[in-house]
């Protein structure tokens, strides 16, 4: 008989933790994988007890998914090598700005025939530009990588109310693969091939979300809202396909990791919480981040930086005004009310679905 696949979590924040809740239970019913699920937690202290500990004896991630239990088959493990031991399957769901930190961590530690998926939203600035999380991931360990990404509020998920999910994965065989880790009847999964795309939309979203936020904030309407939403997914799209061009399909827009996950963020998520906070209080988001957050971390603003330092470094932020507002507002200072400044901008030549016959 073949030896088991095997699956680790790298990554036990809000995210993580359902994430885990998920695949811990699917594998059970899976007869190809091992029951044991390990699951990567960056070590702290609770209430005087390391989190490993908790999470072992009570099945519970008490700090970052409180009120929902774990499976018994996932085992918590605070050394990343350990946790990769024997892993085929690896779902990395850590926030972006310590991916390469764990990557470094881990390396010479996973089997060159695993494989994994990146469910992180977020992208990197480096010499080489923008980069997405699927691609530091494969050059570091050099095996495939797949992405997840969808409109997935993780306490929503944790308490199982139906929603949607994107994976991207150019393999089918491998996407079916994946799609049976994760579907429940309560996370429906669509696969698409378009990897790239997913994880652009996931990361670029929270931009919008900041922006969103700044409207709460204002104490602007659901009007005002849509504009920002509507303005904010046409410059994701347009970033997304002047970095990765025909590497993207304009369909992946319009799954969950797209549009849906635009709406859900800027209505229901933790970067538009602290984005409205951020105008009302006028503290910093990284001040609001470590008073409001328990430990959970934003990507938004963080990715508002990237964004703005790969847009203006190649001369095209004209293109993006309302990334390039959000950045502003977020780091000089800027009025939260300049983000309607030069927003008139056409995008009707972004498309490249072919016009109707008449
Ligand atoms: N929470 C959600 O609803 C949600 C949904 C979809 C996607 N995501 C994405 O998932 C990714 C992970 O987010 P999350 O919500 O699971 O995390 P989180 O924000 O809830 O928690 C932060 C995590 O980072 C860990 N951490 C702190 N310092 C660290 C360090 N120096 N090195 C490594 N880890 C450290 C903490 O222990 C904790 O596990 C992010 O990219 C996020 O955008 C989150
Ligand atoms: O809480 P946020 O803002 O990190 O968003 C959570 C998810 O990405 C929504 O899909």
């Amino acid at each position: 008989m073949p030896p088991l696949n095997r699956v680790c979590v790298l990554g036990s924040g809000n995210w993580g933790s359902t994430a885990a809740r998920i695949v811990g239970s699917n594998v059970l019913k899976l007869a190809d994988f091992d029951d044991r699920v390990n699951i990567w937690v960056y070590e702290e202290m609770v209430n005087g007890k390391k989190l490993t500990e908790i999470i072992n004896t009570q099945h519970e991630n008490v700090k970052y998914l409180p009120g929902h239990k774990l499976p018994p088959n996932v085992t918590a493990v605070a050394d990343p090598k350990e946790a990769v031991r024997g892993a085929t399957h690896l779902v990395v769901v850590i926030p972006h700005q310590f991916v390469q930190d764990l990557l470094a961590s881990i390396h010479g530690c996973v089997s060159p025939s695993a494989q994994a998926i990146s469910l992180i939203k977020g992208i990197a600035i480096s010499s080489l530009g923008m980069t997405t999380m699927t691609q530091i991931i494969h050059r570091a360990l050099a095996i495939p990588v797949a992405s997840l990404s969808g409109a997935n509020i993780a306490d929503e998920i944790a308490e199982e109310k139906y929603c949607e999910t994107t994976i991207g994965c150019s393999d089918p065989g491998e996407a079916a693969v994946w799609q049976s880790l994760f579907n429940t009847p309560y996370f429906q999964v669509n696969c698409v091939s378009d990897v790239i795309g997913v994880e652009f939309c996931g990361a670029l979203k929270n931009v919008v979300a900041v922006g969103a936020g700044f409207i709460d904030g204002l104490g602007l309407g659901n009007n005002t809202k849509a504009a920002i939403i509507r303005i904010g997914f046409l410059e994701m799209r347009r970033l997304a396909m002047h970095i990765s061009g025909a590497q993207i399909q304009d369909a992946t827009f319009m799954e969950s990791c797209g549009m849906a996950d635009v709406i859900t963020t800027c209505y229901g998520g933790r970067n538009r919480r602290l984005a409205e906070e951020f105008v009302k209080t006028g503290k910093r988001m990284s001040q609001l981040e470590q008073e409001m957050l328990n430990g959970q971390k934003l990507q938004g603003y963080l990715t508002a930086g990237e964004v703005y330092s790969y847009i203006d470094g190649c001369g095209i932020a004209d293109h993006y005004p309302l990334f390039t507002n959000i950045y502003q507002i977020c780091y000089q200072g800027r009025h939260p009310h300049t983000i309607f400044d030069g927003l008139n901008v056409d995008f009707s030549r972004d498309t490249r679905t072919p016009p109707l016959a008449s």
